[in-house]
């Protein structure tokens, strides 16, 4: 195992969910975190939690799915941390319904935040990671990446390609001791979802995504866990 004690991490979408929880719990492990987030009182909560801990934490706001965006967050990162170890690409939105509804705008926008928001911010670190030689990127796809159901084909169509991003950029840097990794979870209990029709306590917490991240990240960096998937181990009233 590895100690994360003063690594730098950059969080996209840190300002709540499991992108947050994710953020605490590296802060716990001494690592100096950079949360990103569209602007708002949300993301200056999340940095007050942050700014609690006995770390180097940063807000810096903006949208993933705007390369200039993106540009610009990752510059002043790099500006206050130096190098980033760890990015976690964890911003993502999902909306659902019928294939045949009137969902063009939706589907791009979900493809913008979902996947180009993933493909900018990769474009951008990993040049950094490939001449430090060393990373982790952490992408947080979804089971719906893995399969698809009625209602969630759009949704669904985006998590596959995050997988599938994740899988061929993997093996273009594991050469350069990058660890790149992608979580499926399963219902998370987070704004995302909207009203759980499950018992909250039955489901996963965000928290839950965020101890195993921690853990993963902990693994000596000779090896990595590819990819992994996480149920809920008794959601009621329901097995999914
Ligand atoms: N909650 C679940 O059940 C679940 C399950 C599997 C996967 N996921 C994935 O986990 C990730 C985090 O989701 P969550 O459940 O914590 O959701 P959430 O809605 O609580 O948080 C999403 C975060 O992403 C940020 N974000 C959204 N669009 C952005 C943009 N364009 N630029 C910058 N930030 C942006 C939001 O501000 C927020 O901080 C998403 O990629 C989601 O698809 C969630
Ligand atoms: C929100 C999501 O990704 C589903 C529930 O797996």
């Amino acid at each position: 195992m590895q100690n994360l004690h003063g690594k730098t991490a950059l969080i996209t979408g840190g300002s709540r969910g499991i992108g947050l929880k994710t953020a605490e719990a590296l802060a716990d492990n001494g690592v100096n975190v950079a949360i990103v987030g569209r602007s708002g009182d949300t993301l200056k909560d999340a940095l007050l939690t942050l700014e609690k801990k006995d770390v180097k934490a940063i807000a810096v706001s903006g949208d993933v799915s705007v390369k200039a965006d993106v540009k610009s967050i990752v510059e002043e990162v790099l500006n206050d941390f130096g190098h980033i170890d760890i990015l976690i690409n964890n911003a993502g939105i999902m909306g659902n319904g019928s294939f045949f509804d009137d969902n063009e705008d939706m589907f791009r926008k979900m493809i913008d935040v979902n996947v180009f928001g993933m493909y900018y911010m990769m474009k951008e670190v990993l040049p950094g990671m490939q001449e430090q030689n060393s990373g982790d990127v952490v992408n947080i796809a979804s089971v719906s990446g893995l399969r698809s159901s009625a209602g969630s084909a759009l949704y669904s169509a985006t998590k596959h390609a995050v997988i599938g991003l994740t899988e061929g950029v993997m093996r273009e840097v594991r050469k350069n001791n990058i660890r790149v990794q992608y979580l499926t979870p399963s219902a998370v209990l987070t704004d995302l979802i909207g009203t759980p029709s499950l018992e909250p306590e039955t489901m996963t917490h965000p928290e839950d995504i965020a101890d195993i991240i921690v853990n993963q990240l902990k693994i000596h960096p000779r090896t990595f866990v590819k990819n992994s998937e996480m149920w809920a181990t008794n959601p009621k009233p329901r097995n999914l």
